[in-house]
């Protein structure tokens, strides 16, 4: 099966690449020279990036790509509510693969925040993201069961942050695979975005996606929320 077969809305494009370092390279060198047209129009750049296990080599082809990264704000779509030294940190992933080199000049807004509570973290970094600029890129990528950032099916807080207009830019969320306890900006903040790409990879994803095409309800399938916008898929098997 190949993402051209699904009935996808005319505002979504689709990128079909050969394997897992062609998507990398390809997303890489379309991020990259969106954050310089920012750079060029605006003097600043903002691009919001998820985390898992997937967007390694694509961080590592981005913190290539020649521009002035001085002007970029990285931010997370989500974080799990962990410090950053943990493995399982998605700050630790994008400063390990992404904020080295020149790409190190980069301003990083990071969601977690040491706090009592989740819930209390997330009021932390919904008041620290007020100084995030608009997003010019935003980078997505998408559970098995179609959650996408840390909006997760079930989750408390769910609805809210599907919100399509929302005063809160981040929220508590909790995942059903450790660690539970996650922060997630809202899809009223996500949807801001310039320009958004869906990276997903393999057959399953793609079971996923024509899944998610079926049906409307996004509190079952949050990546429904991102379907029927401007949407560019990036996808290899
Ligand atoms: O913190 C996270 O885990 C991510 O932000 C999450 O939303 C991720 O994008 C999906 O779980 C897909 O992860 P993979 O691309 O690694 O399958």
């Amino acid at each position: 099966m190949a993402i051209s077969e699904l009935q996808l809305p005319a505002s979504v494009h689709t990128h079909a690449l050969a394997d897992a370092n062609a998507l990398a390279k390809a997303l890489a060198e379309e991020v990259a020279e969106r954050l310089r047209q920012a750079i060029a129009s605006k003097g600043q750049a903002c691009v919001v990036l998820s985390g898992g296990r997937s967007p390694v080599p694509f961080l590592e082809q981005l913190a290539r790509q020649v521009l002035d990264w001085s002007k970029v704000t990285v931010s997370l779509a989500d974080e799990r509510w962990v410090p950053v030294e943990h493995e399982a940190s998605n700050a630790g992933l994008i400063a390990r693969h992404l904020l080295h080199g020149a790409a190190a000049k980069a301003r990083f807004i990071g969601l977690y925040q040491p706090s009592p509570t989740l819930e209390a973290a997330a009021e932390l970094a919904d008041q620290l993201l007020g100084e995030l600029p608009p997003i010019d890129v935003l980078v997505l990528g998408m559970g098995d069961d179609g959650h996408t950032a840390s909006l997760f099916p079930a989750s408390p807080n769910l609805r809210q942050g599907l919100a399509k207009v929302s005063e809160r830019r981040c929220l508590a969320m909790l995942a059903p695979a450790v660690p539970h306890q996650r922060l997630s900006m809202t899809r009223a903040l996500l949807a801001s975005a310039g320009f958004i790409a869906l990276s997903v990879q393999g057959a399953g994803k793609l079971a996923t996606l024509r899944a998610a095409l079926a049906a409307e309800d996004p509190t079952e399938m949050p990546i429904r929320a991102f379907l029927h916008d401007p949407l560019d898929i990036y996808w290899c098997p």
